[in-house]
């Protein structure tokens, strides 16, 4: 039996799986799978639990997400699909497998009203669909399976796919100054660093059947602030290494209307991370640093 243990992760272009698949380059006890859509349709229940066989996991990653905020406002019926229907299934068949299954859910279960931090004993609120739908389906992994890690993380950036640094830098290509929201606070979290700590948590899932692993955990960046100061830091590492910038204008969110509302704070308290599991994220600045050089240097 070989001792490389397969990572089955659903998704193929998402930030999260890209980032899994390089990172795992460097742990070589690790194969990553990632499987999507035609093979693997969150939203076409039908179709998971033969491609999920046929991947043969020793762990299912569940990574893949309605993730547009907005849209999801109009498009509530696939939001539930894909976010709530999606995972009872996969949690389903990953106990008719007997494997672990670490889904990855968000800080937008919140209202935000909290002052502090939220921690994972806090009551959940959320203020619209995506939230709600992400909900459901962590309400629906926890019904189906007790083999389970639900990591909540928060505020995702990375090299790959869709996201808010992306959308700085693309928007600074042809604006001097963007105004953005500084009444809403939270951790951006590097897909890149939520990889390592989906590999450090699956090592300790396969190694251990303790209930004290499996729950949900919170897991964001190290580290706080608004939607504007995390633009403010973007531009500021963009100009020192020669990247396009722009001037950041401090708005409240009634003055950046959105078909969704977003909580008003949403930090994440990972004490409980590093308790169980040993696992701390970098601070979001190094972490940002990292990524944006990574983009300007494919830029040139
Ligand atoms: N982005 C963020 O800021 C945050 C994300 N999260 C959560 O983290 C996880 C990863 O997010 P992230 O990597 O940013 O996601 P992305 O938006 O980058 O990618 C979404 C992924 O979901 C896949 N997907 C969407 N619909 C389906 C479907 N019907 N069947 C199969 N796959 C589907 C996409 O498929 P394809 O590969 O075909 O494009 C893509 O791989 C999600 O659970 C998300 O809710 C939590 C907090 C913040
Ligand atoms: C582009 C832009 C956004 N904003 C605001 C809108 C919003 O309040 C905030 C963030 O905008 P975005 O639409 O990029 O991010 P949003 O879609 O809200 O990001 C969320 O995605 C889902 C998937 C999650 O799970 C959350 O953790 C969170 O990361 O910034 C500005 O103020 N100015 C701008 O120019």
């Amino acid at each position: 039996m070989s001792d490389v243990k397969r990572y089955v992760v659903t998704g193929v272009a998402g930030q999260v799986v890209q980032s899994l698949v390089e990172q795992a380059k460097a742990d070589a006890a690790v194969e990553i799978i990632p499987l999507g859509r035609p093979a693997l349709d969150l939203g076409q229940p039908q179709t998971i639990e033969s491609a999920l066989r046929a991947a043969k996991p020793d762990l299912i990653v569940s990574a893949a997400a309605y993730t547009a905020v907005d849209q999801a406002e109009s498009d509530e019926a696939a939001a539930f699909a894909v976010n709530a229907d999606g995972p009872a299934e996969l949690a389903r068949v990953a106990k008719a497998l007997g494997v672990p299954l670490i889904h990855i859910s968000t800080d937008y279960v919140f209202d935000g009203s909290k002052t502090g931090p939220y921690n994972e004993s806090d009551p959940v609120a959320p203020l619209g669909v995506y939230g709600r739908s992400k909900l459901a389906g962590e309400q629906q992994v926890a019904a189906n399976t007790s083999d389970y890690a639900i990591l909540r993380t928060a505020w995702v950036y990375s090299p790959y796919g869709k996201n808010f640094l992306r959308t700085m830098l693309r928007l600074a290509e042809t604006r001097d100054e963007l105004n953005v929201v500084d009444d809403q606070i939270g951790n951006p979290t590097s897909a890149l660093d939520i990889a390592d700590a989906v590999l450090a948590v699956g090592r300790n899932l396969l190694a251990s059947n303790d209930a004290a692993l499996r729950g949900v955990f919170h897991l964001s960046g190290t580290g706080e602030g608004s939607w504007a100061d995390f633009a403010t830091e973007i531009f500021r590492l963009s100009k020192l290494q020669g990247g396009v910038h722009a001037l950041v204008g401090r708005i409240p969110s009634s003055a950046y209307p959105t078909p969704a509302r977003r909580p008003a704070n949403s930090r994440l308290d990972c004490s409980k991370l590093a308790k169980i599991h040993g696992v701390t994220l970098p601070d979001w600045r190094l972490s940002t640093k990292h990524v944006v050089k990574q983009l300007l240097a494919e830029s040139q």
